[in-house]
């Protein structure tokens, strides 16, 4: 690796946001003094993905983008990536972490918009609004009170009890609903809420949300089984990923009348862009509401996220703060007036920190403020020192054993 000997300009410093990121993005980043920002609308193909993030030292995408650790190995000037979205699956962590890149995400910017939508979608399925609607865009008149319910008196069963599920579970009881939810780990409930095992929530729950991360654990935790497990004439919801449910078995118990109906946000393959068709066993079925993956996407939650993934952005890259990074140490860091800044980020090994203070120590470098933070498999350690110094000191670090990237800042 090529290391900087001076604080890399603003001028120079790229940032690439993908995915139709929000312009308040671009705001944040022009505010702060960078000019460099090319921002696409939608994902892109793996090849110019990698030919594209060579160039770049920040990168901002949404769901639909893989940051692989084959894309990372091309990532040689990558400083850190943004999530402007909840989920952080689309990113290898580890192999971000590996070469000293910082990932941050947006953890609640889109939350209220996703639960908004499924309660929105269980009032209109519970009615049969999809397929009346559908039947009417064709001519047709479906007036019957025959399958049609109401909300009210009827059970949630929430699978995940984070942060979308418990805002859910908040809003179906003031409509009325009882609320039950499955959890790996226990929870407090909010309201009458109640924790239950899954195959209780399965067996007895008039609606089945699903609210879990991409995990191994709940790839394809809803199939075949837990679909005939459901109460006959139940309606499913997803909107968290689309690996957590299997479609062909869904799509086969909404035809044979078993399921009320479904509504889907997310999909096992999804298009890359809104040019891209749509494929899916659940095309043509009336009683499924099918959306593009837009549980987040309302004017509210993109403004917000763009302005909150873009100060996360800019604050590591002007002062090292990695406060919220989902992948590095977290350091809330205060400006470094007068002062240059070094970081290192190391693998976690012992003899680290006292190795780059004896390096301080034997070259007679005084440090001014020193902060340290370490996760299982990195440390990060952020130096403030006097200008004239910083050349030899950070040439002197990047020699330390261990040391998986070096960064001035001034
Ligand atoms: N459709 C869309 O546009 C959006 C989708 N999402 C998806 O929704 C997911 C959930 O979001 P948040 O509520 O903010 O996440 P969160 O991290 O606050 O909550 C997830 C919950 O799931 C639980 N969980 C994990 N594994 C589980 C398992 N195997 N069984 C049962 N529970 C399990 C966790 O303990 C946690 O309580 C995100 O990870 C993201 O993938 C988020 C925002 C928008
Ligand atoms: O926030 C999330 O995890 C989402 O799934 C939303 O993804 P998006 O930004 O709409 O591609």
């Amino acid at each position: 690796m090529t290391l900087p000997t001076t604080s890399l300009d603003k001028a120079k410093i790229k940032f690439l946001l993908l995915e139709g990121i929000h312009p308040s993005a671009v705001e944040v980043l022009r505010a702060a003094g960078y000019s460099q920002i090319e921002s696409l609308p939608s994902a892109l193909p793996d090849e110019e993905l990698k030919r594209k993030i060579a160039d770049v030292h920040f990168i901002g995408i949404r769901s639909r983008t893989q940051l692989t650790a084959e894309v990372f190995a091309h990532a040689h000037k990558l400083v850190a990536a943004g999530c402007f979205c909840i989920g952080t699956n689309q990113v290898d962590l580890a192999a971000a972490r590996e070469r000293g890149i910082a990932v941050f995400n947006a953890p609640y910017s889109n939350t209220r918009s996703v639960a908004e939508l499924v309660i929105a979608e269980a009032i209109l399925l519970l009615r049969g609004i999809p397929a009346k609607n559908a039947a009417a865009h064709r001519g047709g008149w479906l007036k019957t009170a025959e399958n049609a319910y109401e909300i009210r008196g009827k059970t949630l069963g929430v699978v995940g009890y984070g942060a979308i599920g418990t805002q859910l579970s908040v809003l179906a009881e003031a409509l009325g609903m009882h609320v039950q939810f499955h959890d790996i780990v226990s929870k407090l409930p909010l309201g009458n809420a109640r924790q239950v095992g899954l195959a209780e929530l399965l067996a007895t729950s008039d609606i089945v949300t699903l609210h879990v991360p991409e995990t191994p654990s709940t790839q394809w935790m809803v199939g075949a089984e837990q679909i005939a497990a459901m109460k006959p004439g139940a309606i499913l919801i997803n909107a968290s990923r689309g690996t957590v449910v299997e479609i062909d078995p869904l799509a086969e118990a909404v035809k044979a009348g078993r399921l009320l109906g479904a509504a889907i946000d997310v999909f096992p393959v999804e298009p890359r862009g809104n040019k891209d068709e749509f494929q899916s066993p659940l095309r043509g079925l009336d009683n499924v509401i099918l959306t593009p993956h837009i549980g987040g996407s309302t004017m509210e939650a993109q403004a917000n996220i763009g302005l909150e993934v873009a100060e996360k952005l800019v604050r590591y890259s002007d002062t090292g703060a990695t406060t919220s990074s989902v992948n590095f140490p977290e350091v809330s860091l205060p400006s470094h007036p007068g002062k240059h800044r070094l970081l290192h980020v190391h693998h976690n090994v012992p003899g680290v920190l006292s190795e780059i203070n004896r390096i301080f120590s034997d070259n007679q470098i005084n440090i001014s403020a020193q902060y340290l933070q370490t996760n299982e498999k990195i440390g990060y350690v952020v130096i403030d020192l006097d200008a004239g110094s910083s050349e030899r000191a950070l040439e002197k670090l990047a020699q330390v054993a261990g040391t998986i990237r070096t960064r001035v800042l001034f």
